[in-house]
């Protein structure tokens, strides 16, 4: 205490501030009061919880850790850094939000699944909150997330098990995708919005019960707004930490315009088609997502039970289907071209197994994927190396808990760190290569591997899992059967590092798809 007396009295008299010294001199007392109140509101401001996971040691008032982060946001590198110092748990403060990291497939699982009751909510962050409103699938909790998910589940095994609704949607559309790539007569052409397309088009037949055609505006406006929202509120975005940036002027962050591109495609796209099967509702042609639920919400209003199947929260779990469906799965297809690009044998081996199995004649089905075991390997080397969510989408606890040792406050963002697992050299062997047969026995067949878990796991394991390796095997096999597709220029080759949004997406490259 007495240095920083004695320092504030050498500020003082540098800048030959006469009047404040006098002060400082006559008014020891209530100076040192003073600085005492200072020095406790810092101490106060950067103290963190006791018993927090390990991470960094000097975390400011305000800026939390990211100057010693260096102002790193991708939280894959955040947590490569705190990892060759603190290993499988560890913290760092982003602004005043507390992030723990869960670094390894044993830690996430006893979290996830052993402790599943415990650390399956999510957490309180801006953009989330404001767009979902908490509602919905993706980022509600307790009763009302059970609700919709058991729905949702419900629906999806309905229309993909059993009757094959969604394998001739699939195909469908599949259809239109492969008749515009043929379009292009082997010319080269950027993939990257057919891609969306086809793939938002599946969950339009799933939730409206129709597709869009490819030159709809009211479709393409769709997908323009989505994209560009979604590239705002993704991974790192700096409202998340400094709401309070909202009100900067000139909309320097977005916010307003997000806003509106939301209103716009609740007004223009979810709620007509909400009304319109509202009006036309008939109880013996249920086949799409929106009719179900007005069935079940019938069927609960009936007996009386409260129950949070309500419009508000249909239209929240449409919004989820259409942004956890279509980024990820259209960025996978992405992927799985670019890599072939890079290497073309792995994608003439496809070739030849499917030739051997299906031939040219027919569509691939899903019940070719027992027999296609090197095609299924290549996709789930695409979903490992790839690894488009990255870090998973975050968790909460239900309660202050303590876990290994450590405190975990209930308002810590939680990361179940999905690429520190699927990049482990311990589980892996050679991590960074590109390797298929990985994922294959001696016997050639497949070999299921617990760490393989692209999708997350435990209570909140991806909701859209099924469907999603569905689409991939699909659209694949049915690329491969009809083209082969190659690089623009074979000596200069479209890089292999993407980049962050909400996803971790291919930079936009240009490819060939010539005809068999
Ligand atoms: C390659 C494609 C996909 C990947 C890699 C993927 C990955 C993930 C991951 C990592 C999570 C977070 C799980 C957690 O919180 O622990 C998730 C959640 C979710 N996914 Fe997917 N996903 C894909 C496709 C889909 C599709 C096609 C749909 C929908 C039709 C979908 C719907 C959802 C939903 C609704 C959730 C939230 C589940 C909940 O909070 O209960 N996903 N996904």
């Amino acid at each position: 205490m007495a240095g920083i007396f004695t320092m504030l009295l050498d500020i003082f008299q540098y800048f030959n501030i006469e009047y404040m010294t006098g002060l400082f001199k006559d008014n020891v007392g209530v100076t040192t009061g003073l600085v005492f109140v200072t020095c406790l509101g810092i101490w106060w401001l950067m103290r963190k919880p006791r018993g927090i996971p390990p991470g960094p040691r000097f975390t400011l008032p305000i800026l939390g850790d990211m100057l010693s982060l260096k102002g790193e946001s991708d939280l894959r590198v955040v947590a490569r850094q705190l990892r060759k110092e603190h290993e499988n748990i560890c913290s760092v403060y982003f602004g005043s939000k507390l992030f723990i990291f869960l670094n390894s497939y044993d830690v996430i699982k006893e979290a996830l699944v052993k402790n599943g009751d415990i650390f399956s909510n999510r957490p309180s962050m801006f953009w989330t909150d404001l767009l979902t409103q908490r509602k919905g699938i993706v980022m509600s909790d307790g009763q009302p997330w059970k609700e919709q998910r058991k729905f949702a589940l419900e629906t999806l095994r309905e229309f993909g098990f059993g009757r094959t609704i969604l394998e001739d949607k699939i195909h469908e559309e599949i259809g239109h995708f492969v008749e515009v790539i043929g379009q292009k007569k082997g010319r080269h052409f950027d993939m990257c919005r057919l891609s969306q397309k086809g793939v938002s088009n599946i969950i339009s037949s799933m939730v409206y019960g129709k597709r869009f055609e490819y030159d709809d505006p009211v479709f393409n406006i769709f997908l323009d707004k989505s994209e560009s929202m979604l590239q705002t509120i993704g991974h790192g975005s700096v409202l998340n930490v400094f709401p309070f940036l909202r009100f900067v002027p000139g909309d320097l962050f977005k916010y307003q315009s997000v806003l509106n591109d939301l209103d716009f495609i609740k007004d223009n796209i979810i709620l007509p088609s909400i009304n319109e099967h509202m009006k036309n509702f008939d109880e013996n042609h249920v086949d799409d997502y929106i009719s179900s639920y007005i069935r079940e919400m019938k069927k609960v209003s009936k007996t009386g039970q409260p129950s949070y199947l309500n419009e508000d929260q249909l239209v929240s779990a449409i919004l989820d289907l259409f942004i956890a469906g279509t980024e990820t799965t259209s960025t996978t297809i992405l992927w799985t071209i670019l890599y072939f690009l890079h290497h073309p044998n792995i994608q003439s081996k496809c070739y030849k197994e499917i030739q051997n199995v299906i031939g040219s004649g027919r569509l691939p089905s899903i019940i070719d994927k027992p027999s296609l075991p090197y095609v299924e390997a290549v996709i789930l080397e695409i979903l490992r190396k790839a690894n488009i969510s990255m870090t998973g989408l975050p968790h909460a606890v239900s309660e202050d808990t303590r876990f290994h040792g450590y405190h975990f406050p209930k308002d810590a963002i939680i990361i179940p760190n999905v690429d520190a697992v699927l990049t482990d050299n311990k589980i892996w062997g050679d991590a960074d290569v590109f390797r298929p047969e990985r994922f294959m026995d001696s016997d050639g067949q497949i070999i299921k591997r617990d760490a393989m878990m692209p999708f997350s796991i435990g209570r909140r394991v991806c909701l859209g899992e099924s469907l999603a390796k569905m689409e991939l095997f699909l659209f694949v096999t049915t690329l491969v059967q009809r083209f082969e597709f190659i690089p623009v220029d074979a000596d200069n080759l479209p890089t292999l590092r993407g980049v962050v949004g909400l996803t971790y997406a291919p930079v936009k490259y240009q490819v060939r798809a010539v005809p068999r």
